[in-house]
């Protein structure tokens, strides 16, 4: 294979290049949600309990897990996939008639940078609610605040109501989630959900096209989600990696037929102090084959102040973070999406206490 098939701006240092032979073994916990669905009253509390400790471990051992049985339709799920492999296949002018840029930041988009180092993929973002509330810029004093439209493609035609009807019904899973999750925190089920009132969560569609060059780049590099949950849908045909906690080893997370891959942002990490973390994942290409893969990006209302809930603190367990304001953390994120920065990325990290 040739070492310069791809644009040197596409390749990892050597210590972030996928390894030759990936780990499948002792993969993320499976998790079915079956007891939330059943209506009949046979459903016991020891269900829900059992459901919540193992959601618990889960996000403590992994910060990743897969469910099954969750009640978003399949047919949700097959219509997007579908509008999804129709937009991407169209022409690159026409795709770019909705390209996003520093004025909207939704629509598609190839040019994408993580970790300074360009991703191998081309996505095509909208937000939950539209419009969406968001800062006019990342600067911590500039107070105004601009509303963000979808923009949706001329083709294919059904696009955007397919889009719209899978947000909904993913959403009604993600409060559910947010519900088990708070209870396994030991708080009350609904503590966490009116953060999302008005939130900025939005669905990505990543669409990696095969690359010549698979062992240099990647086509989402190692990062961490900076929302509260992710719920995402892959593909078939594999690629998504996640950093084990136990030993720092990569591993493959297999795609299992209709099955969602939930993980713990670093927001629940901060709401938690720390009981849960966000855990580092990264996408690697194929020679061969395309993938698409489905992120639902959960994320509070701009206005949100992220810090450590009040129930989970004490003088035994201090709060680890000083408080900071989501919309501000994010629109600071997003620029470097953009262009190569020369400084470090914003990240929880940097709101740490001592
Ligand atoms: O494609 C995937 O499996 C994961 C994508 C991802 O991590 C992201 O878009 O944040
Ligand atoms: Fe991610």
């Amino acid at each position: 294979m040739g070492e310069v098939a791809v644009d040197s701006a596409f390749i990892q240092a050597p210590e972030h290049r996928p390894k030759p032979i990936s780990i499948e073994a002792e993969g993320i916990p499976l998790i079915d949600l079956s007891v939330l669905n059943s209506s009949d009253s046979s459903t016991s509390d020891d269900d829900l309990a059992r459901l919540v400790s193992e959601i618990g471990d889960a996000s403590q051992k992994w910060g990743f897990f897969q469910v099954i049985n969750h009640g978003v339709p399949l047919e949700y799920r097959e219509k997007i996939e579908l509008a999804s492999r129709k937009f991407f296949a169209l022409p690159k002018e026409e795709k770019i008639k909705v390209r996003r840029d520093e004025v909207n930041p939704l629509g598609y988009y190839d040019v994408e940078h993580t970790k300074n180092v360009r991703d191998w993929k081309e996505v095509f973002d909208f937000t939950l609610n539209n419009p969406t509330i968001f800062p006019a810029s990342h600067e911590p004093e500039d107070k105004e605040i601009r509303e963000l439209t979808n923009q949706w493609p001329e083709n294919p035609p059904e696009l955007r109501e397919i889009c719209e009807e899978y947000a909904k019904e993913v959403q009604k899973l993600a409060f559910k989630l947010l519900e088990l999750i708070s209870l396994s925190l030991g708080l009350a089920k609904n503590r966490i959900n009116g953060f999302f009132k008005d939130s900025t969560g939005f669905i990505r569609i990543n669409h990696y096209p095969p690359c010549p060059s698979p062992h240099l780049a990647l086509g989402v590099g190692r990062h961490k989600d900076a929302g509260a949950l992710t719920i995402l849908a892959q593909d078939d045909v594999g690629g998504l990696e996640v950093k084990r906690k136990s030993d720092g080893e990569w591993i493959l997370v297999k795609p299992i037929p209709n099955a969602y891959i939930i993980n713990v942002g670093d927001i629940l990490q901060v709401w938690s102090n720390d009981k849960y973390e966000s855990v580092e994942h990264r996408v690697m290409v194929n020679s061969e084959k395309e993938r698409f893969s489905i992120p639902f990006l959960f994320n509070p209302a701009h206005y949100t102040w992220i810090e450590p809930l009040e129930e989970l603190i004490n003088e035994q367990n201090p709060s680890k973070y000083k408080a900071y304001n989501w919309g501000k953390f994010f629109a600071t994120r997003k620029r470097s999406n953009y262009k190569k920065l020369d400084v470090e990325n914003i990240q929880i990290s940097h709101f740490k206490i001592n």
